[in-house]
């Protein structure tokens, strides 16, 4: 037979009630007067039936309350049906997986842990946690448990032990919360990201702002790379400080036209004079250095943000296809590139000299891996080949099975989404960039 829980067990109770007490009401009212009136033996005693009414309706209010009360209701009717009906397919799962305490094992009744969600916000209702209460008993269960299957029309991102350990979180969004934004002008582009970033941030989508850091961005053809690097040199140019950006684009591509434009041939390269670039822009840290060592000596644990200096970013797009291209160069001057990028990757964060890298498909003789492992933000973009998201992420990543179309795709970034479990990335579309 399959079990009930206590909250069941008092539904049933309630409704009985108030099942029962209509019946009397409706007995009393209608069909008792009529004996009274017929039998004249005995004086049968009057009754008054508004009394069912009152208790069926007493019991229908406390139900209400109780009801409106744990689904909080004053934040709007639709926001406390959305948490009843997520709160009931949760409990239902928690159930049938048969969580109950050791101790409840062989009884007819189940208490389960307590429930809470947390919308990211209360109006849209498009992304949040679902909070499940942990004890000694459920910790392992929690942890394997796919609460997929109970979010409808929403998908688990990941999940984790809350700090205090008292609760499981389950992050989700919603399927719909996938739509993709459009911005039409780079004022509104400057205003979207101003919401959630400062001047040393940028804003990747809805969802996520991240502090300036090393970046890997992957992504074939179409994929929407370009847009996404135009997106964020855009926010970066917007910033109150002054930020300065180096751009190699090997192909001489959109990216190329656009930091022609944008930040002058002076810190614009292809091919041929990327090396230069790359020199010029490893100098300039070396030079911040000496700058700064007397600040970091007096000003532990404190970086360029704090000394007020801006950023200095070195991006190189389709650095696959650059640095096969240095194949042709004596292996001397390849040894010395790839440990001028290590030094900046190892360096450069602390000196505000920071290095994005983007290529079509990542594995280790595109990458070095000194290089590599300094690139904290990581980014692909549309679909990729399983070797790359491996390189990218890491060797147990979990790709979410979702069909990417241009913009869309998966990043890790510490704190917000771990290496083996990426959270999606929906970015929004700048038709303006067209
Ligand atoms: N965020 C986005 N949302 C929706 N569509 C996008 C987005 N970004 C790009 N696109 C569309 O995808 C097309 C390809 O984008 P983009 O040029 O950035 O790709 P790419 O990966 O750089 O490809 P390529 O290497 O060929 O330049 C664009 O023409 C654009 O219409």
């Amino acid at each position: 037979m399959k079990k009930k829980t206590y909250r069941m067990q008092r539904g049933i109770f309630s409704f009985s009630i108030i099942i029962i007490s209509l019946i009397f009401w409706l007995f009393f009212n209608k069909y008792y007067p009529l004996f009274v009136e017929r039998i004249t033996i005995i004086q049968l005693p009057t009754v008054e039936s508004n009394i069912f009414l009152a208790l069926a309706g007493s019991v229908t209010c406390c139900l209400l309350i109780c009801w409106g009360i744990r689904n909080k209701c004053w934040k709007g009717l639709s926001f406390a049906i959305s948490y009843y009906s997520i709160t009931k397919r949760v409990r239902r799962q928690i159930k049938d997986a048969r969580f109950e305490d050791e101790r409840e094992f062989d009884n007819r009744l189940v208490r389960l842990p307590k429930i809470k969600i947390v919308f990211d916000d209360n109006r849209i209702r498009t992304t949040g946690k679902v909070l499940i209460q942990n004890s000694i008993n459920f910790d392992k269960k929690l942890e394997d448990m796919r609460i997929d299957a109970a979010l409808k029309g929403f998908v688990s991102e990941r999940q984790y032990l809350s700090q205090d350990r008292n609760w499981y979180v389950y992050e989700f969004y919603s399927i719909g919360a996938q739509k993709q934004l459009e911005i039409k002008s780079a004022k509104t582009l400057i205003e979207w990201s101003n919401k959630t970033s400062d001047d040393y941030a940028l804003r990747l989508d809805e969802r996520a702002t991240v502090p300036f850091h090393h970046m890997g961005l992957v992504g074939q053809t179409g994929s929407g790379k370009s847009f996404f690097i135009q997106m964020l040199v855009e926010q970066v140019l917007s910033k109150n400080v002054n930020h300065e950006l180096f751009i190699i684009d090997p192909k001489r591509t959109d990216v190329y036209q656009m930091a022609k434009c944008t930040i002058g041939s002076d810190r614009t390269a292809d091919k041929t004079n990327s090396i230069n670039l790359i020199k010029q822009f490893h100098d300039r840290m070396k030079k911040r250095q000496n700058e700064l060592q007397e600040y970091f000596k007096s000003n532990r644990n404190k970086t360029y943000k704090d000394a007020g200096l801006p950023a200095l970013f070195m991006l190189i797009d389709e650095f696959g296809a650059l640095r096969e291209s240095w194949k042709t160069l004596a292996k001397k001057e390849r040894d010395k590139v790839d440990s001028i990028l290590s030094d900046v990757a190892f360096m450069g964060r602390q000196l505000g000299c920071i290095l994005w890298v983007a290529t079509q498909q990542m594995n280790a003789q595109t990458m070095p891996t000194a290089i590599r492992e300094q690139l904290v933000l990581k980014i692909a973009l549309g679909d990729s080949d399983e070797q790359t998201y491996r390189t990218l992420f890491s060797s147990g990543v979990d790709v979410p099975p979702v069909l990417f179309v241009a913009g869309q795709g998966i990043y890790s970034y510490p704190g917000l989404a771990g290496t083996d479990k990426p959270r999606l990335l929906t970015v929004p579309y700048c038709s303006f960039l067209n």
